[in-house]
């Protein structure tokens, strides 16, 4: 506390217009209770930003990679206090926050090295002439995340603005209020001019405050769809371009000739990272026929053997989830599962465990649903939650047919030994995120984003530079202006 950091230091919120408790899901503690930033503290961090960007989108490439190369390495060396204040904040377990933080720093220093490179062209026009262009800085950003990946998610967004010079506000979920200071600090660490990367805690309202900034240059939001319709309604008033990282119902699809242990090991990393409440999720697991009961008793048997718990816990597997609410509704989900026709082959209900301080959490043990169709709302909704549902296919056409008959297109995965079929099945799915033989892992050199209403943009990837800078096109005449007058 105090949980807003404006101008290089930790600060409390000039007006609010609410306040917010955050828990530790594995209890149920409160952890934080905090202001809303009002409209007054969001035009005070926007205008610190804006000071900020014109000192920083002066320094060349090399001055900025050298800065967040800093910053990377502070978060490498204080990887396990950063990864159990997500553990505290998040409920994902000690052993994927260390994973989220790796992912992190490794994407501050992709873009470190991006930074000194970044360069536009030189065109030889008639008669001596020249024209170039100069790829230049948007100014200020705003980056509003979500709360399953609270510190992975500011990382993500914060890295390839800062390196292409811009400076940037960023709102954490409510939920999770409490990393994106922690990156707030390790940037001041680093050596960023104070301002350059502000955090304002808040929910819906805050958002909007910031949305609607007029000295506000671009909004890049991950969240669920609804939200990103909204943020990009607001934004298109002021003409800002958006990036949407939204949410997701992705199909798996699991052929007979895979290999049946790494396609067991695929569909658990396909549906259980942080409680299932990640938004690439292949949560539509297509099985053919030939190995469907095979497939089924073995992924039955690795899921009843994942360890839930105390997420703080060396070796458990699976934390509680983030609130009761959610838990709550991802519980409604398996039991209107039930009365469509789905059978439960485990987990889809409460878990108590046995430490009396875990009493209050929010853990469910995880679910695999089998007896699915295609037009069970298990099937077509995003669930964000620990619940895997099983689909029998025949045939390649028809599988495709299926997988692609969503509104959603984050991501795909498919596991076959035929390498023909492999890249002939994914040039086919309509996602922005394809798998072939694993699923969720994330490497910061590849481009990360969405299809259909899964948004657009991309993070991560040389690609992302150019969703955070503006090309300049200079033409030079060398010669004199002849004039049509
Ligand atoms: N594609 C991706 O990379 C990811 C997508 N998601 C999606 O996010 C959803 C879950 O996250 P939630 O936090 O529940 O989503 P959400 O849409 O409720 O909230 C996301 C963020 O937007 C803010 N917000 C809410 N209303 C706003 C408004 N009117 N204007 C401005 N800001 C506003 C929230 O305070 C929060 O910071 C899921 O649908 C999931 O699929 C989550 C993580 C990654
Ligand atoms: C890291 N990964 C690939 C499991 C998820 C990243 C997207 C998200 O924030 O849900």
């Amino acid at each position: 506390q105090p949980l807003n950091y404006r101008g290089g230091a930790r600060v409390e919120p000039a007006d609010a217009s609410a306040t917010e408790q955050a828990f530790e899901p594995a209890t149920g503690r409160v952890v934080a209770t905090f202001a809303c930033s009002g409209e007054k503290e969001v035009n005070l961090a926007v205008q610190n930003a804006k000071a900020a960007f014109k000192i920083w989108s002066k320094k060349s490439g090399m001055e900025r990679c050298r800065i967040l190369l800093e910053a990377a390495r502070i978060i490498r060396e204080q990887k396990d206090a950063i990864a159990t204040m997500e553990t505290i904040n998040n409920g994902k377990s000690i052993f994927e926050a260390r994973w989220d933080i790796d992912t992190s720093w490794q994407c501050l220093e992709y873009f470190a090295g991006l930074a000194g490179s970044m360069a536009g062209e030189h065109i030889q026009l008639p008669g001596g002439s020249f024209g170039y262009t100069r790829r230049e800085p948007l100014g200020v950003c705003v980056g509003i995340g979500a709360w399953n990946y609270p510190f992975q998610i500011a990382c993500w967004k914060s890295a390839p603005a800062l390196a292409c010079g811009n400076a940037m506000v960023f709102k954490p979920s409510p939920f999770t209020p409490i990393s994106a200071v922690l990156l707030a600090e390790v940037y001041t660490l680093a050596g960023v001019p104070p301002g350059l990367f502000n955090v304002v805690q808040g929910g819906a309202a805050t958002g909007q405050f910031l949305c609607q900034h007029p000295d506000v240059a671009k909004v890049s939001f991950t969240g669920s769809v609804p939200t990103g319709v909204k943020i990009m309604e607001l934004s298109a008033k002021g003409v800002k371009p958006v990036t949407l990282e939204l949410g997701g119902k992705s199909p798996l699809i699991i052929f007979s000739d895979c290999n049946m242990e790494n396609a067991v090991k695929g569909a658990l990393m396909a549906n259980f990272l942080t409680q299932g409440q990640v938004c690439c999720n292949g949560t539509r697991v297509f099985v053919q026929k030939e190995i469907l009961g095979k497939f089924t008793e073995e992924v039955v048997k690795q899921t009843q053997k994942i360890k839930i718990g105390d997420p703080l816990l060396e070796d458990t597997r699976m934390g509680p989830l983030i609130n009761r609410p959610h838990l709550e509704r991802v519980l409604g989900f398996v039991k209107l599962a039930k009365e469509q026709g789905a059978k439960v082959l485990c987990g889809g209900d409460l878990y108590v465990p046995e430490d009396p301080k875990l009493k209050d959490g929010y853990y469910m043990r995880p679910c695999i649903l089998t007896n699915c169709r295609d037009d069970m709302t298990c099937v077509k909704e995003e669930i964000f939650g620990p619940v895997m549902s099983i689909l029998p296919f025949d045939t390649e056409a028809e599988v495709l047919e299926r997988a692609n008959n969503s509104t959603f297109g984050l991501a795909a995965g498919v596991f076959t030994r035929d390498i023909q079929r492999a890249h002939r099945v994914v040039a086919e799915l309509q996602a922005g995120t394809c798998y072939i033989n694993n699923y969720n892992v994330s490497p910061v050199e590849l481009p990360f984003g969405g299809y259909k209403k899964s948004g657009f943009g991309r993070e991560n990837g040389r690609v992302t530079i150019e969703y955070y800078s503006q090309l300049k096109t200079v033409c030079v005449e060398m010669g004199d202006v002849e004039s049509t007058f």
